[in-house]
């Protein structure tokens, strides 16, 4: 297990102990990964316009059907069609509506999967293979999916090591194991049930990933939990890693007929929370991050789904965003609250979990609704000022002390002189956010992927590493399991296929971060300025429309217009008219003015900030073999809060950050 420190957060996910990423469901995975001892690093990468993925339309792909004959109906998030990779069966006519038609289509992707033969692909392989199907050739070796390789064998180590719960030396044991996850009143039947076990020497509860035809062991999750106080940790393993673990815990105990689910961010939650109800119940493989799209056939059964993922603003917002992909309609909401605590929590404490599932919301959204409404939502805000304000940055505390937070939704411009180092800058201000579960998605346009993923590895590992090349696995290994995806375009590009991959992004990899670098490389070669202003108006406004809509944050690179070099940038210096800074929640400004200061120092400027309009500067203290900007420890406070973007930095360090004032 790597030495990661231990975080805030009640739950975080350690790199897995080994394994394989195989991007299931995904058509844009990299491929097979092999063992712990692999040198290759590779994160997920997204198509640019003429790669492998067209986009396609539900309308096409019901076109298509029809064209082809082939009877579907329409489920939730897919069309459900009898399966070609069943000997026979595409050849009958089910009629429809039928627990037969095991062909599932994404909606909104077009990729498949038969959950009868577990064979998947994209919307081009399924059409290739109704073509080879004409042409009579068998479908059969179409992309398994149960060929576990390594990661299986690895798991059914473990597993075979592992014992049940309640089979442990004496109950003495039994019971001690059971309060270090604070899970003493689940019982003995429930743990069999689900087939929990538990792993002795390293203290860690095992679950099983069984596929979901009910045979071969795909991988599991280990859990260890730490006592602090009166709070349990925990700490989750995955085999396979993190990226390619699907499992939607307690799929096995699902019955056909079964069509109301309850959907839980962890194991224990639904191990709790059938216990309480006797309701199916299946856990998301990686909680509130995300719900990937592979896993929505799965759930094409049910008529209702209850989301409770768990008890903050975060998992509230993440089951909003996840009912959308399910389908609004069918989707109902527990509110995170103090009444309304994760599953295991209300179990143990004693409270009605039937109770507070029958007071989920609707996640149906209504386009005019009235304050009574919203006024449980404006109350859960107001109580949780902390996570309303966003994921703190852990390298930046005074970015936190004047942006309060990075939140979903926004969309922030940065700026700063040609070569001061914003490409640098961010992309540290971006990696912290993902190395505390923020799921981002680079868009980088001037730099190569593979020099920008160097930058950030040396970032990650605050060291140089080409004179550590024996540290770059584990520090590759590390940065692999990181929630971090690249867009693979490189210099120009519409912004129409930059929105679109950045939509699909959102989907299947459920990204809140998307990091534009930069701007100008979707302005096109137009010669006339106003044309070209015109052009970036729009640009600023689909980017704009995209964070709203979507609930993702998006940071925008732009270059500043050619000013007086002596002069330092304002928010007016935006290169274009005044419509990226009116668009843009926050403005950072990278001024890198040698000032009296110190020589070569860069600073920070914060010139707007719409949600709660303290702007400001600090410095920024750049380490070249590292490639980092922490802000300097030395010295007293270093935080000027200023009244505008006029505001020059500090002469000299500012006491206090006194003068704080707010903006509208
Ligand atoms: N504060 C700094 N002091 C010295 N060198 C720096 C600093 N920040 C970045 N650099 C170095 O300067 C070079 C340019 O940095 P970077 O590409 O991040 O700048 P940029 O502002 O994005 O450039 P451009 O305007 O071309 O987009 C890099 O080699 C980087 O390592």
């Amino acid at each position: 297990m790597m030495g990661v420190p231990p975080c805030r957060a009640p739950l975080r996910l350690l790199p897995a102990l080994a394994g394989w990423a195989r991007g299931r469901g995904a058509p844009l995975s990299t491929g097979a990964l092999t063992g712990p001892s692999r040198r290759h690093y590779k994160k997920e990468t997204l198509p640019a316009s003429e790669g492998p993925i067209p986009p396609v339309t539900v309308t096409e792909i019901r076109q298509y059907l029809r064209a082809q004959g082939i009877p579907f109906h329409d489920g939730y998030s897919c069309l459900h069609a009898p399966s070609l990779f069943v000997e026979g069966l595409g050849e009958q006519k089910p009629p429809a509506g039928s627990a037969r038609y095991s062909l599932f289509i994404d909606k909104t992707t077009g990729s498949f999967v038969c959950t009868a033969t577990l064979a998947e692909g994209t919307w081009q392989d399924f059409q290739a293979s109704v073509e080879l199907k004409h042409k009579g050739v068998p479908q059969a070796g179409l992309q398994q999916l149960d060929g576990a390789d390594q990661a299986g064998e690895d798991a059914r180590h473990i597993w075979d090591r592992a014992l049940p719960l309640w089979e442990l030396l004496d109950e003495e044991e039994t019971q001690t194991a059971k309060a270090m996850f604070g899970i003493s009143k689940v019982s003995d039947a429930t743990l069999k049930r689900f087939g929990v076990r538990y792993l002795r020497t390293a203290r860690t509860l095992v679950f099983p990933w069984f596929s979901p035809r009910g045979t071969g062991l795909k991988g599991l999750k280990l859990l260890g939990a730490e006592c602090q106080g009166d709070t349990v940790l925990y700490v989750e393993n995955t085999l396979p890693r993190p990226s390619a673990y699907y499992n939607l815990f307690g799929l096995p105990l699902i019955g056909r007929r079964d069509t109301e689910v309850v959907l839980t961010g962890r194991e224990l939650d639904t191990l709790a929370l059938y216990q309480a109800t006797g309701l199916p119940s299946l856990s998301l493989p990686r909680g509130a991050t995300c719900l990937p799209p592979a896993l929505l056939p799965y759930l094409e059964q049910f008529k209702r789904i209850t989301l409770w993922l768990g008890e903050d603003l975060r998992s509230w917002e993440a089951a909003k965003l996840f009912a959308r992909k399910l389908n609004p309609k069918r989707c109902s909401l527990v509110r995170p609250g103090d009444q309304q605590p994760r599953p295991l929590e209300a179990f143990t404490r004693g409270m009605n979990l039937s109770k507070i599932l029958r007071s989920a919301l609707p996640a149906g959204h209504k386009s005019i609704i009235s304050f009574r409404q919203l006024r449980d939502e404006v109350f859960g805000e107001l109580s949780n000022v902390e996570q309303v304000a966003g994921v703190k940055w852990a390298r930046f505390p005074e970015l936190n002390k004047l942006l309060k937070g990075h939140r979903k939704g926004e969309l922030t411009v940065f700026t700063g002189p040609t070569g001061s180092g914003k490409t640098t800058f961010i992309s540290e201000y971006a990696l912290d956010l993902c190395m505390q579960g923020v799921n981002t998605l680079w868009g980088s346009f001037e730099i190569n992927n593979v020099r920008l993923a160097k930058i950030m590895l040396t970032q990650f590992a605050v060291r140089r590493l080409e004179e550590q090349l024996d540290q770059f696995d584990e520090w590759a290994d590390k940065f692999e399991d990181l929630p971090l995806y690249f867009m693979t375009f490189h210099g120009h590009q519409s912004i129409k296929t930059v929105i679109e991959t950045m939509m699909h992004a959102v989907y299947m990899y459920d990204i809140s971060h998307v990091v534009i670098d930069n701007l100008q490389f979707m302005m096109g070669q137009e010669q006339l300025t106003v044309d070209r202003l015109a052009v970036q108006d729009y640009i600023v406004g689909a980017f704009r429309k995209f964070a709203t809509d979507n609930s993702c944050h998006v940071s925008l690179v732009i270059h500043p217009r050619k000013e007086d070099e002596e002069r330092e940038l304002q928010t007016a210096s935006i290169f274009g008219s005044a419509k990226a800074s009116q668009e843009a929640d926050n403005v950072l400004i990278l001024q890198d003015r040698k000032l009296v200061t110190g020589p070569g120092k860069r600073y920070l400027q914060v010139s707007k900030n719409r949600f709660d309009g303290d702007v400001g500067v600090f410095p920024l203290e750049f380490s070249k073999p590292s490639l980092t900007f922490s802000t300097p420890v030395k010295g007293k406070a270093r935080l000027k809060k200023v009244k505008d973007d006029n505001g020059a930095p500090p002469k000299q360090a500012p006491a206090g950050g006194s003068g704080a004032s707010k903006k509208q």
